[in-house]
Order: C-alpha cells, then structure tokens, then sequence
C-alpha cells in the first residue's frame, strides 16, 4: 500500500517573485579572466559566523578558533562586534593584551554607523598594531524604505557621519595602524551608481591612496541572484567607482541560492582583490562563502591559496567543536564520504588509476572520480573505496591487495565479487575491509573441516628424468571426511600429478583451466599465493587458492580448495 504525500496548493511565484533585472554589462571582460593567484583572505568566522549560531562562541571557543585561523594563514580575522557584546569587546582585549596577533597579522571589528558604537570600538582596538575598522550601513533600496525610511541623502548622511568619526579617531590613535574598510551593506540590492555614490563620499572623507588603501567590501549580504549576475555587479563597480587604485576591493558572498563559491570566484575574476568568508561556509542563513572550498578549488588549479588546509580533519574538528555545527559528510575537500567511491565503476576507474599513477611515477595527479589528492588534506587512501551492494568486482579486488598484497585474476575478481555482492544485497549493509578478507580466508583460504572436508598434509615429488621438464611422480597424503588415504600420480609438474592422483583415488574429475601464482611479503614471511581456475565434477569453473611458504605446496593447496569449493551450495544443483 502506497501513502500520498500531502501537498498544498502551489504558490504562484510569478507572482509573488520577481526575477533579478540584469546589470546590462554587455562589454564585461570577467568571463575572460582567469585567476592566477590568490586573493587577500579575511576570515569573518568570528563574527559574521559567531552572530548566525544558536550559541555563539565564548571566549574559549573563539580563542580556539582563532588559534585554527593564524595556524591556517590568516593574515586578516575579523574577530567580532566588539561594541555589541562584552564578550566580544573581552575578546579583542584579550587578544592584544595577551599579545597572541601574530606580526603581519590585522584583526577587524564591526561596528554599525553610530557614534556609540564607533567610540567602543576604537576603545576595543586599543593598543593593537594594525587594526581594521569596518564600518557598514543597510544601502538597500528595500532597507532604505523598510528599515531606515530614509532618501539616498540621509543613508549617505548614516555613512559620511560614521567615517568622519573613524577618521578622527584614527588619527588621534597613531600607534595603531587603522585601516578603513566601508561595506554598503546589502551591495546586491542596490542600485550598482548608489553603491559608487556612497562609497565615494566615503572615500572622501577617509582619503585613500594607492600606499594606504581602505577596504571597499561590497557584500552579496543575500544571494539574489546567479553568480554572473554578482560578477557584472563587481565589475560594474570597478569600472565605475573613482580611484580605484586607492581602494582593496572585497567581496562578502552569502549563499542563499547556494553559489556563494562561484559568486566569490566570478568575483574574484571580475576584479576583486579580496575575499571574506568562513570555514566551511558558516554564516547567516545558508552562511557566508567557505574559504576553505575556495582555497582548495585554487589549490587543485595549480594556485598556490596562501592558506594551509593539509590538515582537513583538524580544521573540521576544530571548527565543529567552536561552532556547535557537524561539517556535511559531502562537504567538499572536507566531508568524511567525499574521498570515498561505493559504486563499482568509479572504483575500478580509481583502482585503476592510482596504479597507473604509481607505476608511470608522474608528478601530475591524475586519478578518475579524485580531484585531489587526499594526501594533500592529510586523508588517508584507506577510505578511497568502500564495499556495499553498489561495488563491483574492482573495489573488492583494490581491498583484497591495498590490504593483503593479493593480485588476483580478473576470473576469480568476478566469481568473488559475486560473493561479496549476495552478502551486501541481503544484509543491505556497508561491508568492511576485515569482512571482505574474512569472507575470501572462509571461502578460498579455510581448514576449518566442517565446511572443508578434503585437506592435504604432506606431499613428496620427483622428476622422473633428468631433463627440465621431465614428467613428475607425486605421493601426497589426503585427509577426507577424517580419512586419510595416500596418494600417488605423475605428471606434466607437481599440479598435474597431483590432480592425476586425485582424480584417479577418487574419481572427482577435476580440470585445471588456469593457473596465476605470486608471492606475498618479503624475507622470512614471504609466502606463495596461488589461483587455479577449475572444473571439479563438471561443476564450476571455480578458483580454488592456496597459500604456503612453499610454492608447490601452495598450488597444491589451491588444489584442495577448489575441490572443497566444488562441494559448496553455490554449486550444487
Ligand atoms: C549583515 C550583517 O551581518 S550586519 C552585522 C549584524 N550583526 C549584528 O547585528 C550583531 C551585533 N548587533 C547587536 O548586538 C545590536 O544590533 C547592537 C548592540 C549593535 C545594537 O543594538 P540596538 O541598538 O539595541 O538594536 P538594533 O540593532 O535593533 O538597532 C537598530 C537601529 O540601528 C539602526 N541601524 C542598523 N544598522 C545600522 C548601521 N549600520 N548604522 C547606523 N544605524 C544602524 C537601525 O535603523 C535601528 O534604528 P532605530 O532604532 O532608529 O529604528
Ligand atoms: C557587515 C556586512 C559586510 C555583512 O556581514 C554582510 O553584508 O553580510
């Protein structure tokens, strides 16, 4: 009996929703651009990711954080809204009181256009050695109506009034080096000749110049529209805006429509010198951009990101417990699934490819379905391929020799995966790596004399000729059912006589169809591995495999196991 899902009635977004008009750039140059190197990184996770948290940080957890950070590469933070909380404001105190801001390091503080707020802030960045003071104010034409019912006039009046005041405070504060940095809040639902308008009676107060340029953060503070749609915005700007030269020009994507990644990066081509953003794309709503997505997507472009990421798994770590917030299992570069392949055809294209990759000893990566290395975020290979009912015979065979040496034959790839395959199906269930060897040890390698009837305990051979390859005689004795009876054939080699004395003692008719052997280990453990592909009784072909320090013991014993094999369920009937 089937269940409907309840629906009501759609809405009608034609309605209720308007496209985003289009910049109208039809000269734009970013889609031509490519980045070569990386932009200025600013880490806002410690305010703008703080603010968006059910339980925002304390200061124990910010310091973690911020340790995460400078660790990283960080040469930017922006370390809170130091006049909106005290929490905040102790925090910058402690960090410049403790003097843990490394050299060459700037830490930025938020403040709202107010002369309260202004004032506290300055108190907070008291002493530091560089400090970035950022101010901002709502320029939306839907704020301008809704929050301020305020005319461009007096939301340019909100802007000039705050940084005069900055100005003047940073003056009075000469050792500490301020830099100025200016967001038109909400830049993305502003008209693009507002943005430069206000941003230049800005500029004209606070005076930049290509030796002491301010921050001009133009944040897609809601993602409204495409990420091209961002680029022509940046771009727009840039053209447009005066003295470009004297300003850094920032960008602060949210993720809204979730291409926070592509906003950035369009933006990044269409001509911004810096990015804002958090690990892991916490933030407001659907959170700010994630540097670390950004920096690796560089990374595997042959661009050097200026930010260490060769520690994913701290960096996850770190950030959950400062956040409170779990990292997706998909996340990119960083979730626990994303270096792994359940489905048969990407593993064997990956087993595949890390032995060409070995074998040819090139430095380029090149490995189907992995982007990166995983080495290269400290990730280890032991999880690049995973066993359940979506694998194929190429991901059981990787296993079987990443983790036991075992070369086999691409036959015996097959009839085992089938094996491997019954069990995932009917147990709907991952298998682990220790299961898959249990299940090939029980199957192909087992004495246990239960499922096992037919064992070999001792065996002698000699040629019956001088010559190389003189036929063989072969006395073994072999144990069945607990009886022990012995043996003797001759034969082409060891094999061929055994299977002649078998078949003569006990009429079982096997065949040797093929036959692979190698060795496994080295020095004193070294053992022979041997595959024989069989028919016993007409059933079959089945593998029979072997394992012994002695080669001709180990074929033998592959012997054995394909007729115990025979004697299996899956072949009788
Ligand atoms: C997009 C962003 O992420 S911006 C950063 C947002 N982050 C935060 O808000 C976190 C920290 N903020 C806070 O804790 C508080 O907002 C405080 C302490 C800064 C201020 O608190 P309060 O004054 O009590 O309240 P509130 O924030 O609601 O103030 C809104 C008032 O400020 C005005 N305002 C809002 N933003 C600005 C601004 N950037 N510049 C000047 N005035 C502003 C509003 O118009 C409103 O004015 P009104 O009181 O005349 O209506
Ligand atoms: C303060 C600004 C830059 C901001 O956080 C946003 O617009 O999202």
């Amino acid at each position: 009996m089937t269940t409907a899902t309840a629906f009501s009635a759609p809405v009608d977004c034609t309605v209720k929703y308007r496209p985003f008009p289009p910049v109208g750039l039809t000269d734009r140059t970013w889609p031509n651009a490519t980045i070569t190197k990386a932009p200025m990184w600013c880490s806002v996770d410690l305010r703008d990711g703080n603010q968006a948290l059910v339980e925002p940080m304390g200061w124990e957890r910010k310091l973690r954080l911020w340790d995460m950070l400078i660790a990283m590469g960080f040469k930017e933070i922006e370390v809170g809204f130091p006049a909106a909380s005290q929490t905040d404001f102790d925090f910058v105190r402690m960090l410049i009181e403790e003097n843990r801001i490394p050299d060459g390091v700037a830490i930025q503080v938020l403040t709202q256009s107010r002369d309260a707020l202004i004032a506290r802030t300055f108190e907070a960045v008291r002493g530091a050695k560089h400090a970035v003071v950022h101010l901002y104010n709502s320029t939306s034409t839907l704020q301008r109506k809704v929050v301020f019912g305020l005319e461009k006039e007096g939301i340019i009046d909100i802007a000039v009034k705050g940084a005069r005041l900055i100005r003047s405070l940073a003056d009075s504060m000469p050792e500490t080096k301020i830099t100025c940095q200016y967001s038109p809040e909400s830049f993305t639902g502003t008209e693009l000749d507002f943005a430069v308008e206000i941003t230049e009676a800005v500029m004209d107060v606070w005076q930049p110049t290509p030796e002491h340029r301010m921050i001009v953060n133009l944040p897609a503070t809601v993602e409204m529209a495409g990420p091209h749609i961002y680029a022509d915005q940046i771009e727009w700007f840039a053209r447009n805006v005066k003295n470009r030269d004297t300003l850094i020009l920032s960008v602060h994507p949210h993720n809204d429509r979730g291409t926070a990644v592509a906003a950035a990066e369009l933006g990044v081509m269409a001509g911004a010198d810096r990015v804002e953003g958090t690990l892991f794309g916490n933030g407001e709503r659907t959170g700010n951009v994630d540097v670390v997505t950004l920096a690796l997507n560089l990374f595997t472009q042959g661009v050097d990101p200026q930010l260490n990421c060769s520690n994913i798994a701290e960096i996850v770590e770190t950030a959950e417990y400062c956040t409170r917030l779990p990292v997706h299992p998909r996340h990119p570069y960083a979730g626990e699934l994303v270096y792994t392949a359940f489905s048969g055809s990407h593993q064997d294209a990956i087993s595949k490819g890390l032995n060409a990759l070995r074998k040819s000893n090139q430095p380029v990566w090149e490995v189907p379905y992995l982007p990166i290395d995983p080495a290269d975020v400290g990730r280890g290979y032991e999880a690049v391929i995973r066993i359940n009912s979506q694998s194929g015979k190429g991901g059981v065979a990787y296993i079987l020799e990443r983790d036991h040496g075992l070369q086999t034959p691409r036959r015996l790839r097959i009839e085992f995966s089938e094996t491997v395959q019954a069990i995932t199906d009917t147990e709907e269930r991952e298998l682990s790596p220790d299961e898959i060897w249990n299940t090939f040890e029980t199957d192909y390698l087992s004495r246990d004399t239960a499922d096992n009837p037919w064992s070999i305990t001792e065996y002698t051979t000699i040629p019956l000729g001088r010559e190389a390859d003189s036929p063989r005689s072969l006395k073994a004795l072999i144990s069945h059912n607990g009886t022990t009876t012995a043996i003797e054939g001759t034969g082409n080699g060891p094999i061929d006589a055994f299977v002649n004395a078998l078949n003569a003692a006990f009429t079982l008719d096997i065949q040797v169809l093929d036959y692979h052997e190698h060795a496994v280990g080295s020095g004193a453990d070294a053992q022979a591995i041997c595959y024989l592909e069989t028919t016993v009784g007409g059933k079959g072909p089945l593998f029979g495999v072997g394992r012994h320090t002695n080669i001709v013991m180990a074929s033998l014993e592959a012997v054995i196991s394909a007729v115990n094999r025979s004697g299996r369920a899956r072949y009788q009937g």
